[in-house]
């Protein structure tokens, strides 16, 4: 059973902050993939993680159990006084979630109170809770650092919980620090002396904390808990989208319905999106990079059989296959990218070793063809003759002034070749680049009125060679859009408004090409767009 616990433990990752509209988003995202637990949050925490429980209520949820968080009762007082299991209660889900100290040194120092009365204080929550008919998840809070400090306590612990009438016990590595053998050998110890189903809480503190849960379910674990992307405190909890795969596709473990795993990588970007937090490219089986092949002895092989270099085919769980054209590709790469543009050329042609020769030496003088895939997509059919720029600049000239009263104004005059006839215009900009963009738009919407409808949606630049002082190198990498595509172009030069200059045409001229010819339609491979 995949318990997540993105909701509660994930929001205690750095930089995350769910609202509760957040929250239910995303509960029934992970619903729709088919987790079995959703940890809604702490009720005792705060107000927004009460709304949320009362929200999640009125939602028609198809295979996951809400469960609410929080902890055993406080040292010396009762269970009937405790505000957070007041609060538990006031959710009014059927699981609860409880977690308990099973590490001595926790129990003085952090709670300051004897070993006996942390062992009443989970006794004394745990049936509680069950009195009231609720399934009780234990989680034994640092057992795995308590088993290595004082095994006998830590088992007391699990005991109390048991005893009292747990459903689970789910054993935590809660600084993230233990290693996977020690982890072995601890959880092969606890199985000799419960008859419980166990669950493993891992943390990533030493990047072990999805191989610990796997190893935990090789051990007989059947509840594994853990966030989507891995968020959570410090370096965050298990990462359920690894799990989910590995479990389902590489241990013949079934832990979601039937199809559900390819819903997976939608589910993933989905979480990222709603947290605001920025995509990690490499992560396994749902970044954007998982099955993205830039050597040209990669490339070569998957043509001939995809399992050459990958290990499960993206598809199976929502990815999809990219092939990056770079100064590390060989005739592979080309073919497989021209295949993807409908581009009719073959290994024969000479034209073909010339194009990659020409990469190559572009990329030497700091090109980045793998983000920019509209400049690379002009260049080979440049190559290939099948398209020609729809106009020709023959000088621009730009103006910067300084006033006293009106901070910097640009002025981009700009005379271009249209159709064979000659235009004149300038226009005003906030600095040269905007300028530079109104002009030329104001220039050709004569003559391609659709170019109102692109978009600048982003500007990068990189200096490339820092060393050379004023001489140093730019890349300008710039991302357009319109109402139904984006893309990216590329720039390279010692001046910076040269290197815009060219990174802006690229983009011009791609979407002129994308409406006003047929080879440049991208329809055919839009689902490879991330
Ligand atoms: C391993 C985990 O991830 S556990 C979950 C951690 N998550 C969070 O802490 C997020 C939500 N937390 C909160 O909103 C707040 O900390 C609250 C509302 C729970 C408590 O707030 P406060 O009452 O102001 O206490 P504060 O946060 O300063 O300290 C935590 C208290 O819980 C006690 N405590 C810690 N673990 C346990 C436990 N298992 N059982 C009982 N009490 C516990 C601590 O000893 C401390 O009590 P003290 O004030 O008597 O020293
Ligand atoms: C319970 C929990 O979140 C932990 O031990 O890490």
């Amino acid at each position: 059973m995949i318990y997540d616990t993105t909701l509660r433990d994930g929001s205690q990752g750095e930089g995350l902050a769910f609202s509760v509209e957040d929250k239910l988003k995303i509960a029934k995202k992970l619903d729709w993939l088919g987790v079995s637990y959703i940890e809604g949050g702490w009720p005792g925490s705060n107000p927004k993680d009460l709304e949320f429980f009362s929200r999640i209520k009125e939602v028609e949820l198809k295979h996951a159990r809400i469960t609410a968080f929080s902890s055993t009762r406080k040292p010396d007082s009762s269970v009937w006084q405790d505000a957070n299991l007041r609060a538990l209660l006031e959710a009014k889900t059927e699981a609860v979630t409880i977690f308990g100290k099973s590490w001595d040194f926790h129990v003085y120092r952090a709670l300051g109170t004897t070993l006996e009365e942390n062992l009443q204080m989970v006794r004394d929550t745990v049936s509680y809770l069950k009195d009231r008919g609720l399934e009780v998840i234990f989680d034994a809070e640092h057992f795995f650092d308590g088993y290595r400090c004082n095994p006998d306590y830590a088992l007391q612990v699990l005991g109390a919980a048991a005893d009292a009438g747990a459903d689970w016990l789910v054993l935590c590595d809660t600084n993230g620090g233990t290693l996977p053998w020690d982890l072995e050998e601890t959880i092969s110890e606890v199985k000799k002396h419960f008859n419980l189903p166990l669950g493993i809480h891992a943390h990533n503190d030493s990047a072990c904390a999805v191989v610990n849960s796997l190893i935990a379910v090789r051990l007989g674990a059947t509840q594994v808990q853990g966030t989507m992307n891995g968020y959570g405190e410090r370096c965050g909890n298990a990462d359920i989208s690894s799990i989910i795969p590995i479990l389902e596709l590489k241990m013949q473990k079934r832990c979601i319905p039937d199809n559900h795993l390819s819903r997976l990588t939608e589910v993933s970007h989905y979480v990222s999106e709603v947290a605001n937090m920025p995509r990690y490219n490499s992560q396994p089986f749902v970044g954007y990079g998982a099955f993205a092949h830039k050597g040209g002895v990669h490339v070569n092989a998957l043509l001939k059989d995809p399992l050459t270099y990958e290990h499960i085919d993206p598809a199976a769980v929502g990815n999809h296959r990219r092939v990056l054209v770079s100064e590390l590709s060989g005739l592979s790469n080309l073919l497989y990218k021209a295949r993807e543009l409908n581009l009719d050329i073959n290994s024969y042609d000479s034209r073909t070793r010339e194009v990659i020769q020409e990469i190559k030496e572009l990329e030497s003088q700091g090109f980045q063809f793998e983000g920019a895939d509209a400049s690379l997509e002009l260049l080979l059919r440049r190559a290939f003759g099948e398209y020609q720029d729809f106009f020709q600049l023959q000088n621009l000239k730009i103006l910067i002034e300084k006033r006293e009263d009106n901070g910097i104004i640009a002025e981009a005059m700009i005379k271009l070749t249209v159709d064979s006839k000659t235009v004149h215009t300038a226009a005003e900009g906030d600095g040269p680049v905007n300028a530079l963009d109104n002009a030329l738009r104001k220039a050709l919407t004569e003559f391609y009125p659709m170019i109102q409808e692109m978009h600048l949606r982003d500007y990068k630049v990189r200096v490339l060679d820092g060393t050379d002082g004023t001489a140093a190198k730019v890349r300008v990498l710039i991302e357009s859009s319109d109402e139904k595509d984006s893309w990216s172009t590329v720039g390279v030069s010692e001046n910076i408004i040269e290197a815009s200059w060219q990174a802006l045409v690229d983009s011009l001229n791609y979407m002129l090409m994308k409406r006003l010819s047929p080879t440049g339609s991208k329809e055919d491979t839009d689902e490879q767009d991330e």
